[in-house]
């Protein structure tokens, strides 16, 4: 091993990356989210929507969530769509953590298992700059070796692609993975990189988490290590 070779991890780690998710995931960002759709129906004279409304929205990116808003308030053509999306992020970014938080025990969980020598990475199908900022405004970036967005490996590699998912081993300098998510997108990129997935079923579900098909399914992040150390056997 070279000087700058990755940490290996300790024998206590049960993988050597564990990927997350962020929406929906590692942070309850609906509230955020929702305010900014809210913000772009509004601009348009649309009546607002609730957060649970929004919630099951939220997961294939930003556009994705306000056109299904759009239409579940009368429709909209693709050039407003383009001026509506941009007025969203505008507001988004400008209130990126107004009233998001990590699920409760995130921090303890990622705590553990960076002890154990895990490395930890995001791979999200937001914006890599929004989820740059957000994850600095709330002091988390140095906690993850990488940090993919969906626009980072190009138009169309997104997930459920599994292309985002082959980056972070890579970036995180490869070994044994796992990836923990709340859509069917990371469910279905995890799968097509051939990891072991987690729902979390406290997430935004775009369907009942026990249509996902993963491996396994948290309730709170108490469950996270047991659950990595069971797949990991
Ligand atoms: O839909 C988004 O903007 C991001 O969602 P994700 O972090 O759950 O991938
Ligand atoms: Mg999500």
């Amino acid at each position: 091993m070279t000087s700058n070779s990755p940490p290996r991890p300790s024998p206590d780690a049960p993988f050597d990356i564990v990927g997350f998710d962020l929406d929906g995931t590692l942070l309850d960002t609906s509230g955020d989210l929702a305010a900014a759709v809210n913000h772009a129906l509004a601009s348009v004279g649309r009546a607002p929507l609730g957060v649970a409304q929004v919630k099951p929205m939220i997961g294939g990116g930003a556009r994705r969530m306000l056109a299904q808003g759009m239409a579940a308030t009368g429709g909209c053509d693709e050039a407003t769509l383009d001026v509506l999306h941009r007025r969203l992020l505008d507001h988004y970014e400008a209130h990126i953590a107004d009233l998001t938080q990590p699920y409760p025990g995130v921090l303890d969980a990622l705590d553990t298992l960076a002890a154990q020598g895990a490395r930890l990475a995001v791979v999200t199908n937001k914006l890599e700059g929004l989820a740059r900022k957000l994850l600095g405004a709330l002091d988390l970036t140095g906690r993850f070796a990488c940090i993919i967005g969906g626009d980072t490996m190009g138009p169309g590699n997104a997930k459920p692609s599994p292309k985002p998912i082959y980056e972070m081993l890579a970036r995180c300098g490869g070994g044994t993975a796992a990836f923990v998510g709340d859509s069917i997108f990371d469910i279905e990129a995890g799968k097509a990189a051939d990891l072991p997935t987690i729902a979390c079923s406290f997430g935004f579900l775009m369907q009942p988490v026990a249509e996902l098909g993963a491996d396994a399914v948290i309730d709170g992040y108490d469950e996270l290590i047991p659950t990595l150390e069971r797949l990991a056997r």
